[in-house]
């Protein structure tokens, strides 16, 4: 069966998914494409022979469609998360699920109503196979628990409409998804400390920024989140244990040898960085969508991370006070 596939968002990220479902990963063809821009769905759509709308809903309505990618902005992901659960189909969404608890707590009453886990969000750092040797490396014990997580997230220069807040909710998020992840614990507080900025930035901005987090078991976790490094973009992780560290690599096979030094490529970008994660992820949902099953991140996990973020927000306007996170209590559905 191929899955026939939905993109709402011809921006970026969609367009990168798009190139990544023709071109490398088998199983799926993007049938319909919409944007609030109809120029750019049309733009997407028309080379594939897909159909082209302006809005989610109509995409969605489409009994041609299996399943939803949406790549839209954050704000405007809750009603078509929505739609697409009543309409009975996977949904593959964007990280972040939405940019409020409230939403998120929509998304999974929906989910619930539907009886089914249909919500997969997009933080594909859970399929880099250096995150998965970390988790595995804990899971396996012989290093005892973990103690600190050490996180870095540097990216060469963000546009002039990036402002501070995304820091915490666009960039940090995936500090907090992966932690969680690895961890396999919620988080209970965040702290947002505001070093001295870099001139290299637009003057709106605080940049760098340092988000401290504790999870249950009282691990502390600390993410530099410094957004206009110039030299390339660089994902950084240390998991501290009782007897040993184990740190990410920086996924290049080869190191280059020569009058200069030592040295390997650095990435530019998530695109390249995290290529062979993302294509992980879309093609074990598309697999998943083939045999009708779940994949991936759940909606739980999109409301989780949005609530740390939530809570890091409140301590950037505090002044860096530590502020508790507040949940739900996690239904029986998502244990
Ligand atoms: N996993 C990752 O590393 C990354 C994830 N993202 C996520 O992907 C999503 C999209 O980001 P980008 O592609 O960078 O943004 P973008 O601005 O390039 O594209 C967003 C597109 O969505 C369209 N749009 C906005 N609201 C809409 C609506 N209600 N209905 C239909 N179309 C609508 C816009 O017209 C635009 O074409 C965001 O959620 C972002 O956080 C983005 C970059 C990297
Ligand atoms: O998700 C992403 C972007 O939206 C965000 O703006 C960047 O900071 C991240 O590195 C990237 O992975």
């Amino acid at each position: 069966m191929t899955v026939r596939i939905g993109l709402i968002g011809a921006g970026g990220m969609g367009r990168a998914h798009v190139e990544r479902i023709e071109t490398e990963l088998a199983g799926g063809r993007i049938v319909a494409v919409a944007d609030l821009n109809l120029e750019g769905a049309k733009e997407v759509a028309e080379p594939l022979g897909a159909k082209a709308y302006g809005t989610g809903a109509e995409l969605i309505a489409d009994e041609e469609v299996d399943a939803v990618l949406i790549a839209t902005f954050g704000k405007v992901h809750a009603p078509d998360v929505i739609a697409a659960i009543e309409a009975g189909k996977y949904v593959l969404c964007e990280k972040p699920l939405a940019t409020t608890p409230q939403d998120c707590i929509a998304i999974l009453e929906a989910e619930q109503r539907a009886g089914k886990k249909l919500v997969t969000v997009g933080f594909m750092r859970r399929f880099d196979a250096g995150y998965q040797e970390m988790r595995a490396a804990l899971e396996g014990g012989e290093l005892g628990y973990a103690t600190l997580v050490h996180c870095r997230h540097r990216n060469p220069s963000v546009p002039e409409g990036y402002v501070t807040r995304n820091m915490i909710d666009d960039t940090a998020i995936h500090e907090i998804d992966i932690c969680r992840y690895l961890l396999g614990e919620e988080i209970v507080s965040v702290r947002v400390d505001t070093p001295r900025s870099t001139s290299r930035r637009f003057e709106h901005l605080t940049d760098p920024l340092v988000l401290v987090a504790t999870t249950e078991s009282g691990v502390l976790i600390d993410d530099e989140i410094n957004v206009n490094i110039q030299f390339g973009y660089s994902i950084e992780c240390e998991l501290v244990m009782e007897a040993g560290t184990i740190r990410l690599g920086d996924q290049n096979r080869t190191v280059t040898r020569d009058s200069l030094g030592n040295r390997n490529p650095i990435c530019r970008s998530h695109i390249d960085r995290f290529h062979d994660a993302f294509n992980q992820e879309v093609q074990q949902w598309i697999r998943a969508v083939e045999r009708d099953e779940h994949t991936g991140s759940t909606a739980w996990d999109g409301y989780a991370a949005t609530c740390v973020v939530d809570a890091g927000l409140e301590s950037l306007d505090n002044g860096g006070k530590e502020v508790a996170v507040s949940m739900i209590a996690k239904p029986e559905f998502y244990a």
